[in-house]
């Protein structure tokens, strides 16, 4: 059959520090039957044609923090891209949190050199250029350094277990001043902020008071 022409659905980005409680948001949402979740490609950077990227770029980011970030940025526009029956797409990051987050970081570590820069961002500039990459939403889970860093303990993912809490506590800071303050990069839609500090057993309250704006519920403004 020919392909439909690809018509984006109203799309929400989630976004947070590592450890911010995505797959729980995630999870919360999955079961309504309107919404395509689609949680971040992470198997896909842990088995690139058989290499581990994401702990080679923990192991030794001076040396893969570019192969990796490249590759975290084709299977994050394969996320945007990809067609979907519903009208509500929720997606786990985005390829605007990987560049202005994520490389944002590794530049200010000097972990990826100005010219690797220049090409993640040539690359990124020509896909943001296509508006099937667009964005409507932005859930912003915001924590705490402190909180995120327990819980990454607890979790205890094997490429993660290196990383020091200066990590997480910048990387919350880049997150703090792209979607709360504004004053890092363009914000590519509304940003809704989300407490994420709180409990698993209490959030579910905070995620209903957020319910109707996530799922597009809202009613149409009139046109008048
Ligand atoms: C878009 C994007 C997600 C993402 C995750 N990560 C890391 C943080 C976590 O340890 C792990 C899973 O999110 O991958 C990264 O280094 N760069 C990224 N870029």
């Amino acid at each position: 059959s020919a392909k439909t022409d690809f018509i984006r659905p109203f799309t929400v980005i989630v976004e947070g520090n590592v450890g911010s409680g995505k797959t729980t948001f995630l999870n919360h949402f999955n079961k309504y039957d309107n919404v395509g979740v689609y949680t971040e490609p992470i198997e896909m950077w842990r088995n690139c044609n058989g290499y581990n990227l994401l702990e080679l770029m923990y192991k030794d980011p001076k040396k893969w923090s570019f192969t990796f970030q490249s590759y975290v940025q084709l299977t994050m526009l394969r996320q945007h891209t990809r067609l979907t029956k519903y009208p509500v797409k929720l997606m786990e990051r985005s390829v605007y949190s990987a560049r202005y987050c994520f490389v944002e970081k590794m530049e200010r570590d000097q972990l990826m050199a100005a010219p690797a820069i220049a090409v993640i961002d040539e690359w990124f500039k020509f896909i943001t250029e296509n508006e099937n990459v667009g964005v409507d939403l932005i859930v912003y889970l915001r924590t705490s350094p402190e909180v995120v860093y327990d819980r990454i303990l607890k979790r205890n993912r094997s490429e993660e277990r290196t990383i020091a809490f200066d990590y997480f506590k910048s990387l919350h800071e880049i997150h703090e001043d792209w979607l709360y303050h504004k004053t890092l990069h363009k914000v590519p839609a509304p940003v809704i902020v989300l407490n994420a500090d709180l409990d698993q057993s209490v959030i579910g309250e905070e995620y209903e008071k957020y319910e109707e704006q996530i799922l597009n519920k809202l009613p149409v403004q009139a046109h008048v």
